[in-house]
């Protein structure tokens, strides 16, 4: 279905809370704050003295939960839940989460934000060994391996799965006496722990949910870890020692809320010190800087900051458009972008204007932009993109899975200055990117994962690696197979670069 969107799109948004007498309204509240994480469908799995209720369905939380009723009905004092957007099996309510499986020896709930990489394979042995799936995404995988694990305790047959799959993936699961949270090796997703003031403990994937229910941060949930939260506190463990930081930078640029943290760093902060660096690597004579509302304006009061430009209000954002809208083709999608975004002449008229985006997929936001600008009398339309160009797909949970819908992957930036129809168009390098999130672990690229601009991806690509050949070029493939060569720099995971492998 990606073919069909237009953008960047979320990535599912976890939230759950245990010992809370209103946990499922809760859960609303959380997974409100998470909206924008996705918008395909949304779901609450609450837990009544051990036994599991769920509603779940197509749409926007407030659609899917349209009736107080609703919410009413799921009772207890524990709850997990779910915004999705697709990022593997189709757009069909069977797909979304929390899913709920019921089993003779209890309940038991899973959601899943990211994108396995071994999905697929994983799901054709497991069919051809008996399996048998009520949806099609990559998510349901889980549940089948810890049943099918010899371990006794559900944690440790957890800990077996988790050391199966491959990929993008932060979980929340749920059982009569527990909530728990798990995330993959490299923790290309956030996930937070916080505490209410009643002493609940929350999960969620943005810290912007923990401030909406006022719980206070604890702890994030490092790579490779497992929390489990009880009725006597939290504990934290370990599946896996081999794990090496790669979180997503998308989530830094572009996915999550302004206002919250991940790792510490606080993402509109990072935004504006983009920005900042982006005017000191390609400055431009102009008159005024404008973000594209909304992600952009962070990167662009850092831009305007510090090249001493005004920082002006010169488009305008219909707020009652979706952040993400499907539009089946090419000329309904430029139309959507009309529809968003509108120049305001009294602004830009006879202006040397520079827009601030904050990254470029299709180049169709952009080019509507300058198109816009110039009808509305501005002199100088100078695009600057406070990210790398996105060359490669991201199989770890963003919609961007194909190289052909990738604008800098066929074009260069001087071609993509002329198709947006530009005066000037410059991106911030890798290294800016890196400098300015700051989040400085002691991994490759300071712990942040950019194989969406390099190539560089820090597993292997299972599922995805023919497909992936198959879309670059042969120069391509031997400029990533030297990256791989020096890039014993991802040292930490038992499925090491694949390209590594491939080029011994
Ligand atoms: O090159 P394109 O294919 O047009 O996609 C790029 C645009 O998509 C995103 O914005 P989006 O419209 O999703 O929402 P926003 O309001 O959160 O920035 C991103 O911020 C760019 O503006
Ligand atoms: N965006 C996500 O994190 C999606 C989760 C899961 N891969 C799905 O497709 O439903
Ligand atoms: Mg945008």
């Amino acid at each position: 279905m990606s073919a069909e969107l237009e953008g960047l799109h979320e990535e599912c948004g976890l939230f759950g809370v245990w010992g809370h007498p209103d946990a499922a309204r809760i859960t609303y509240f959380g997974l409100h704050a998470l909206q924008h994480r996705g918008q395909e469908g949304a779901g609450i799995v609450s837990n009544e003295n051990g036994h599991l209720h769920g509603h779940r369905d197509l749409g926007l939380l407030a659609q899917v939960f349209n009736d107080d009723k609703k919410i009413d009905r799921l009772k207890g004092n524990a709850a997990i839940g779910h915004v999705r957007y697709a990022t593997s099996g189709s757009g069909s309510v069977d797909n979304i989460q929390p899913f709920l499986f019921r089993f003779f020896d209890g309940d038991v709930a899973l959601a899943h934000n990211g994108n396995l990489t071994n999905g697929r394979q994983l799901r054709r042995e497991l069919e051809a060994d008996g399996g048998i799936y009520h949806s099609n995404s990559d998510t349901e995988v889980l549940m089948h391996l810890i049943r099918r694990s010899d371990k006794l305790t559900l944690i440790e047959q957890l800990k077996d799965a988790l050391n199966t799959v491959h990929g993008g993936f932060a979980y929340l699961l749920m059982k009569n006496d527990c909530m728990i949270g798990a995330l993959d090796p490299n923790g290309f997703r956030p996930l937070s722990l916080g505490q209410m003031t009643n002493g609940a403990y929350v999960l969620a994937s943005e810290t912007c949910a923990l401030d909406i229910v006022g719980a206070k941060l604890v702890r994030n949930i490092e790579p490779g870890e497992l929390i489990i939260v009880n009725d006597d506190g939290y504990t934290i463990e370990k599946y896996t020692d081999k794990t090496q930081k790669a979180i997503c930078s998308m989530e830094f640029i572009y996915f999550a809320r302004p206002d919250s943290d991940i790792y510490g760093v606080n993402v509109h902060s990072a935004r504006k010190r983009a920005g900042a660096r982006l005017a000191q690597e390609a400055p431009v004579d102009a008159d005024m800087v404008i973000g594209v509302p909304n992600s952009s304006l962070s990167a662009a009061a850092g831009y305007a900051e510090e090249s001493g430009l005004p920082n002006e209000m010169g488009l305008v954002k219909n707020q009652y458009v979706a952040r993400t809208f499907i539009q089946p083709t090419q000329e309904l999608r430029e139309q959507g972008v009309r529809m968003k975004l509108s120049a305001v002449r009294g602004v830009v008229e006879g202006k040397r204007v520079i827009v601030i985006d904050d990254s470029i997929v299709r180049g169709t936001t952009s080019r509507r932009i300058v198109q816009l600008l110039r009808e509305a009398g501005a002199a100088e339309v100078h695009m600057r993109i406070a990210s790398p160009p996105l060359r490669y797909p991201c199989y770890y949970g963003i919609d961007i899975s194909r190289t052909s819908e990738l604008i800098a992957a066929h074009k260069s930036v001087q071609e993509i200055c002329e198709f947006i129809g530009a005066d000037s168009l410059a991106y911030l390098s890798i290294d800016g990117l890196v400098e300015t999130v700051g989040l400085n672990a002691d991994a490759p690229y300071g712990g942040l994962c950019v194989a969406y601009f390099n190539g560089d991806y820090p597993t292997s690509l299972g599922d995805y690696e023919e497909e992936f050949l198959a879309s670059i070029t042969e120069e391509d493939k031997k400029r990533l197979t030297e990256f791989a060569r020096d890039s014993s720099q991802y040292y930490g995971n038992e499925y090491t670069h694949y390209l590594m492998e491939k080029s011994k």
